[in-house]
């Protein structure tokens, strides 16, 4: 069994987000990779939209995707929605034998040495960073030295251990949609179509969300 976590700030989920986990189930072979929402993301602010309410947009997003969770641990705890924490309650759920896989975008990779207790990420997990276009930028010291020589180059290596490694992965459909995005257009009251899931973008119309600033 190999499973993962694809942890965001999902304000709203988006096809960036939706396509990039099924191609990342795909490529690292997991049985499972956990969607999980951050109530309190711990380097941005609070979004208006609550937790609850993303985390709804999501069950509605990944609808019955075969082999994606909505999974809403993070809602049940209070305080920064440290991923540490949530890797090591996965690594209590799954146990010491199972591969765990932390799944970020480049552009958290790059600010991953400020994370809460960062080198402890990799006792719980490897760690698997996706392309992003836009994204391209050299590696901080900072980063370099969190990250050593974890740095593997295959899926294969990858799973030899259950945790500890880095594996860098372009997927094939790169997508430059962000929820930063969405959010300008919606409260511009412009089309957000084909950048998500109908099901969010109906949910979204449904409860009034984004539209105006709150
Ligand atoms: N289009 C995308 N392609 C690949 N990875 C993505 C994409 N959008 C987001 N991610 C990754 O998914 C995770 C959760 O992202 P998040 O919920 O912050 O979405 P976002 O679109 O970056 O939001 P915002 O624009 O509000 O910052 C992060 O690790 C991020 O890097
Ligand atoms: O643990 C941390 O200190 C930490 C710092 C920044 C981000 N994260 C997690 O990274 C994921 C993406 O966060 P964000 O802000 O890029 O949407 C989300 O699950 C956050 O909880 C985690």
């Amino acid at each position: 069994m190999r499973i993962g976590m694809l942890g965001g700030t999902f304000d709203p989920v988006h096809l960036g987000h939706l396509r990039s986990a099924i191609e990342v189930r795909e490529a690292l072979g997991l049985d499972k990779l956990h969607m999980i929402p951050a109530p309190q993301p711990p380097l941005r602010d609070t979004p208006q939209v609550s937790a609850v309410q993303r985390f709804e947009l999501l069950k509605a997003g990944i609808g019955d995707t075969p082999g994606l969770l909505a999974d809403d641990r993070e809602l049940h705890r209070d305080g920064p929605s440290y991923s540490v924490d949530t890797l090591s309650e996965l690594r209590q759920q799954y146990g010491d034998k199972v591969p765990l896989v932390m799944v970020i975008g480049f552009d958290a990779f790059l600010r991953l040495a400020r994370w809460h207790n960062a080198e402890q990420l990799f006792d719980f997990a490897h760690l698997v960073v996706i392309s992003r276009p836009g994204y391209q930028s050299p590696w901080p010291e900072a980063l370099k030295e969190l990250v050593g020589n974890r740095e593997v180059s295959s899926v294969q290596s990858l799973m030899h251990n259950t945790h500890g490694g880095l594996l860098m992965l372009t997927l094939p459909s790169l997508m430059a949609i962000s929820a930063t995005y969405i959010r300008e257009r919606l409260q511009a009251g412009k089309s957000v179509r084909y950048l998500l899931p109908e099901s969010v973008e109906q949910a979204i119309f449904k409860y009034g969300l984004y539209q105006i600033d709150e």
